[in-house]
């Protein structure tokens, strides 16, 4: 059922001071990167009426975002393009700025009556809300929108691994998979007169940033919410029946959806739901993708969330760090730089290929994503190294990269919210995975061959 209520677990009050007389209602968009089921601009929309003021909603783009390059650069802005039509069409101001994000936002603040922004989980997002709270001289309220269950409702401390808070987000999820409504804003805001760049032209606006351009976007993913929406369709309609199925690596029963759910250009929450809604499809397939959907992503928020080294090695746990150290002598039959790795020059042609995937897609499917790290580790000299490696390149060529996801997934290959294993050369206790294994999950070959024929001339 459609309803505009906002539960109120999903809403902070990031500083105590007063809404005050103002050109506007700023919603300072960051994370939430739609228009649609977005649960902080509906409460904007909610406090502009209130205050009987317009809306304006602001973006921050800044040229030095922690790893980002041209790829992500590009899909972000065609989102961003989106936005501004959807937007424009509900009577909502839209501007894009650039440069340092507290200070564009804190300036915008100076004509604002309140502030209302979403919520991200990673260290630089959480320093920003802190700052521009602190700064602006209105009310600041956080409005979290990217995750079904609010992270401080799924769990109050880190949890060890998906059984630990399994069964506690799934509970607690049934309150808040309530579809949520547009609210009309009374105040017609698209005559505010606020400077920004024009996203009708957006490889003028790549121009005009210093981003580095050793990445190029990719033909598979566009960036933004009709895109997402698109895949979604596809994805219900060809393959979430047959999710929980193996998978056939010529077409894969996957949504295809992580880009769009990292840069908030789709609400998890309305997947979750049209998920649940579709007829004809076995409780045991949406169960599945409810169980990466939910529980895996939002394990990962927790851990970004309460884990401060959530990016270094430090973030494992103590059997994990234990045994690799006792392993890291042990001698590896190959041995590549990271170089080596980044030009997909290994021994072995199906890791090849999925670096070669991933260089040229941006995407990999989960098992050869794990395929693909677990030999980093097994061919690195040091697990240091390796996991910087890992890190890097995920974040590097990934469209979904530099996302919680990152952060959980590269750490899981190395046995965060794992268990240990037999114990076994190099990897001690921590989960190996063989060429074996993967051929048992998908036909080598022919993904081999398929990478050939599709990117060997690039
Ligand atoms: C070494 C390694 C690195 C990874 N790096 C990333 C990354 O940088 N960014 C990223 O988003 N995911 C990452 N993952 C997790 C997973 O592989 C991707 O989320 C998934 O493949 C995305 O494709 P999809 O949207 O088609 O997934 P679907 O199978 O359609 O799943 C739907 C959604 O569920 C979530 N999900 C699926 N699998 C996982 C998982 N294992 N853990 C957490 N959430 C999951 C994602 O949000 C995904 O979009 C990584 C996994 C491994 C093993």
């Amino acid at each position: 059922m459609a309803s505009s209520i906002i539960q109120d677990d999903r809403i902070k009050r990031l500083n105590d001071k007063d809404c005050v007389e103002g050109a506007y209602t700023l919603y300072w968009m960051q994370q939430a990167q739609r228009s649609e089921c977005n649960h902080a601009l509906e409460f904007a929309v909610q406090r502009a009426n209130e205050n009987k003021s317009g809306l304006l909603v602001a973006f921050g783009l800044t040229e030095d975002y922690p790893d980002a390059n041209h790829r992500h650069y590009r899909f972000m802005l065609e989102g961003l393009a989106n936005v501004a039509n959807a937007l424009n069409r509900r009577s909502i101001a839209f501007v894009v700025r650039n440069g340092k994000v507290p200070d564009l936002v804190s300036d915008l603040a100076r004509d604002a009556c309140e502030l209302i922004c979403d919520r991200g989980y990673l260290r630089h997002q959480v320093e920003w809300r802190e700052i521009i709270a602190n700064e602006a001289p209105c009310a600041v309220w956080q409005v979290e929108s990217d995750v079904i269950v609010p992270v401080e409702i799924a769990s109050d401390k880190r949890e060890y691994a998906a059984r630990t808070i399994r069964t506690q987000i799934n509970e607690t999820a049934k309150g808040f998979f309530t579809d949520l409504s547009t609210t009309s804003l009374e105040k017609d805001s698209t005559r505010l007169s606020v400077n920004g760049l024009d996203l009708t032209k957006i490889d003028d606006v790549l121009l005009q940033l210093s981003v580095d351009d050793s990445v190029r976007p990719v033909d598979d993913f566009k960036g933004g919410t009709s895109q997402a929406k698109a895949k979604l369709k596809t994805f219900l309609s060809r393959s979430l029946g047959s999710y929980d199925d193996p998978i056939s690596v010529l077409d894969p029963a996957v949504s295809f959806l992580s880009p769009y759910l990292h840069f908030g250009q789709i609400s998890p929450l309305a997947i979750a739901i049209e998920v649940q809604q579709k007829m004809g499809v076995s409780t045991d397939a949406k169960d599945a993708f409810l169980e990466e959907l939910l529980v895996r992503r939002e394990l990962a928020i927790n851990f970004v969330h309460y884990e401060k080294e959530y990016d270094s090695l430090k973030c494992l746990p103590s059997w994990a760090a234990d045994t690799l150290d006792k392993h890291e002598s042990d001698k590896r039959n190959h041995h590549y730089s990271a170089t080596e790795l980044e030009n997909a020059e290994t021994h072995d042609p199906a890791w090849n290929a999925a670096m070669i995937e991933m260089k040229h897609r941006g995407y990999l499917h989960n098992h050869l994503r794990m395929y693909w790290g677990k030999k980093i580790i097994q061919w690195t000299n040091t697990t240091a190294h390796a996991y910087r490696t890992a890190l890097d390149l995920n974040n590097k060529y990934f469209l979904d990269g530099r996302d919680a996801n990152s952060y959980a997934n590269v750490a899981w290959l190395f046995g965060l919210h794992d268990r240990a294993h037999q114990e076994r050369p190099i990897f001690g206790k921590v989960r190996y995975m063989s060429a074996d294994g993967l051929r048992r999950k998908i036909d080598v070959d022919t993904y081999v061959s398929q990478i050939e024929n599709e990117f060997e001339s690039l």
